[in-house]
């Protein structure tokens, strides 16, 4: 069952609540699905079609591991400048400060970036850092990433049940082979000084953007910021939750469903006082993964493909020259005839 984050008094209809958000009524929109539920792959498909965006609960994922890894990535955070610059530049991986990609874009951020292999991640990836917080940091990393994966695993195959394709791990295997191209990313929006917060109201910590990949699992701590934009264009904050995850369709996943699933539009904007830590993992195919709409939902529909074919390491050369807030799928869109 879909549920509402602080349900309002009278159930909204989605149609209402995509008007534009004239109250905190309607930040209640997002829809949260009880992987206990025996309709949790109904839910999961509904959420995607309409918001490409959903909260999930009783997940069983052991709250240890995010515990753990919250502690390190805190003490890692809390360093000097001197010692954090130690990981970067972030070329995109390892550690970055305010800049975000290659292209100009800036945010109220600084951040971690991972590569993701099938195999633990490696001593080389914390060896700026002195022994024994680079192990103990590498280690609740390894625990969290393992997890993470099968959860989102297991998302992807509830994603494909519940739209009624075969076999249940078309979108799951994507992810989940040896070449798969996955990343971690620690983001971590540090307080404003208070001189920086009397000149403005609220500032960006993570510009507008379409996450490129097939999915995002987002968990963060309990500081707000995030936010999602409906089918308008109207942004709507997302009441955080520090228990639950967050999942983001990513613009693969929109293309391989014809645009059933809609790659959601996010950001991260900070009132400057609380400091937001956010752990994500996100989910991408082989590089040279042929990407395009699934053949069998083109055949049961009878739609046109709305998109080209391209491989997953052309598209995320275009979306490394892109910017954050950039139309990516525009070029790899059909043309009506
Ligand atoms: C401005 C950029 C940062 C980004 C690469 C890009 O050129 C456009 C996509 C951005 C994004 C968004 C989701 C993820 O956070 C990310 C790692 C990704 O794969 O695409 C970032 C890229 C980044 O920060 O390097
Ligand atoms: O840090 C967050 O909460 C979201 C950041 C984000 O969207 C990203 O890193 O792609
Ligand atoms: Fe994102």
């Amino acid at each position: 069952m879909v549920v509402l984050t602080n349900p309002p008094t009278e159930q909204l209809s989605l149609v209402d609540a995509y008007k534009p958000i004239a109250n905190a009524r309607v930040a209640g929109i997002v829809p949260v699905v009880d992987l206990s539920s025996p309709n949790s792959a109904a839910d999961i498909v509904r959420a995607c079609e309409e918001l490409g965006f959903f909260k999930v609960t009783n997940h069983g994922f052991p709250s240890d591991l995010t515990a753990r890894l919250e502690t390190e990535a805190l003490r890692f955070f809390s360093a000097g400048e001197d010692e954090k610059e130690k990981g970067g530049p972030a070329l995109p991986f390892g550690y970055g400060n305010k800049r975000i990609g290659y292209n100009g874009d800036m945010g109220w951020v600084e951040y971690l970036l991972f590569e993701i292999t099938s195999q633990p991640l490696p001593p080389a990836s914390l060896d700026f850092l002195d022994e024994p917080s680079a192990t103990r940091f590498r280690v609740a990393l390894n625990e969290y990433i393992t997890a993470v994966k099968r959860l989102a695993c297991e998302l992807l195959e509830l994603m494909a049940e519940g739209m009624g394709i075969q076999p249940r791990d078309c979108f799951s295997k994507m992810v989940m082979q040896e070449e798969s191209d996955r990343m971690f990313r620690l983001n971590h929006y540090p307080p404003r000084p208070q001189q920086q917060l009397n000149s403005s109201l609220s500032l960006t910590g993570f510009g507008e953007h379409t996450d490129p990949q097939i999915i995002s699992v987002l968990r963060s701590n309990n500081s707000s910021g995030f936010q999602i934009a409906v089918r308008d264009g109207s942004w709507v904050p997302v009441p955080p939750d520090q228990d639950s995850f967050f999942i983001n369709v990513g613009d693969i996943l929109q293309v391989m469903t014809n645009g059933r699933f809609r790659s959601v539009r996010h950001r991260v904007e900070s009132n400057g006082c609380e400091p937001r830590l956010s752990m994500i993992y996100f989910g991408g195919p082989p590089p040279s993964q042929v990407v395009g709409p699934l053949p069998q939902l083109l055949l049961r529909s009878g739609d046109r493909s709305r998109y080209k074919e391209f491989t997953w390491a052309d598209y995320k050369k275009a979306a490394y020259n892109s910017k954050l807030a950039d139309n990516r799928l525009s070029p790899f869109e059909n043309t009506v005839a």
